[in-house]
């Protein structure tokens, strides 16, 4: 199973989700939104501050990713984590948008999250209600929504303003959540509890969905 991670100018957060890619079985690959896509199982638009979050964060960078909307559009598995999830709201790929948080500070903590939805191709190795922590570093991640996303994580606390405490939201093959799963894949990063989600997608696919 090949998943890519895109490398945008300004991402942070490429190699965590390398290395929890590999842990899950997946032969992993940095990549460039000019990059052929179509031998990829899963794609992955990390963390960071693409583009210096200029003019918003995941403005320009959802502008130059034309081949990973394509991709999604033709049922391809993407799945974007904090500035990714950013990226894919601007996109159009998932509704609503990220605003600053409410305090207006950057937050970067673990928090508790439950899973919401245990039948997506992203959350089925967890239980439904599952508690989990994960750690969260973003300035920019109330979520309002738009419509009714189909809701898969929920802050316990609401630490920065979102909508019913949305942490992350998924279309069908499209996954985006502001907390950072790769960064939970190993107990000496303080939690293990990002792994699953990786593992998820791997089975999902593993198992002929694409
Ligand atoms: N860790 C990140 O991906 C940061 C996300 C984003 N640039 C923000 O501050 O909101």
């Amino acid at each position: 199973m090949r998943a890519g991670v895109i490398v945008y100018p300004g991402s942070n957060c490429d190699r965590d989700a390398y290395y929890a890619l590999e842990l899950a079985g997946f032969k992993t690959y940095y990549i460039t939104t000019r990059d052929n896509l179509d031998s990829f199982d899963l794609i992955i638009l990390p963390g960071g501050f693409s583009y210096g979050d200029y003019l918003r964060p995941g403005a320009v960078s959802a502008r130059e990713s034309l081949a990973v909307k394509e991709f999604a559009e033709n049922g391809g598995m993407v799945i974007g984590i904090c500035n990714g999830f950013q990226i894919l709201v601007e996109m159009g790929l998932l509704s609503g948008a990220l605003l600053q948080n409410d305090s207006g500070k950057f937050i970067c903590k673990f928090v508790e999250l439950e899973i919401v939805d245990n039948t997506t191709p992203f959350t089925m190795l967890y239980k439904k209600g599952e508690k989990i922590r994960l750690p969260v570093a973003h300035g920019f991640g109330r979520y309002v929504s738009v419509g009714n996303p189909n809701v898969v994580f929920k802050y316990k606390e609401n630490i920065n303003g979102s909508d019913d405490f949305i942490a992350g939201i998924y279309n069908g093959n499209v996954l985006g959540m502001m907390p950072h799963p790769e960064r939970a894949v190993d107990e000496f990063l303080g939690s293990v509890d990002g792994l699953k989600l990786f593992k998820s997608v791997f089975e999902y696919i593993r198992g002929g969905n694409r």
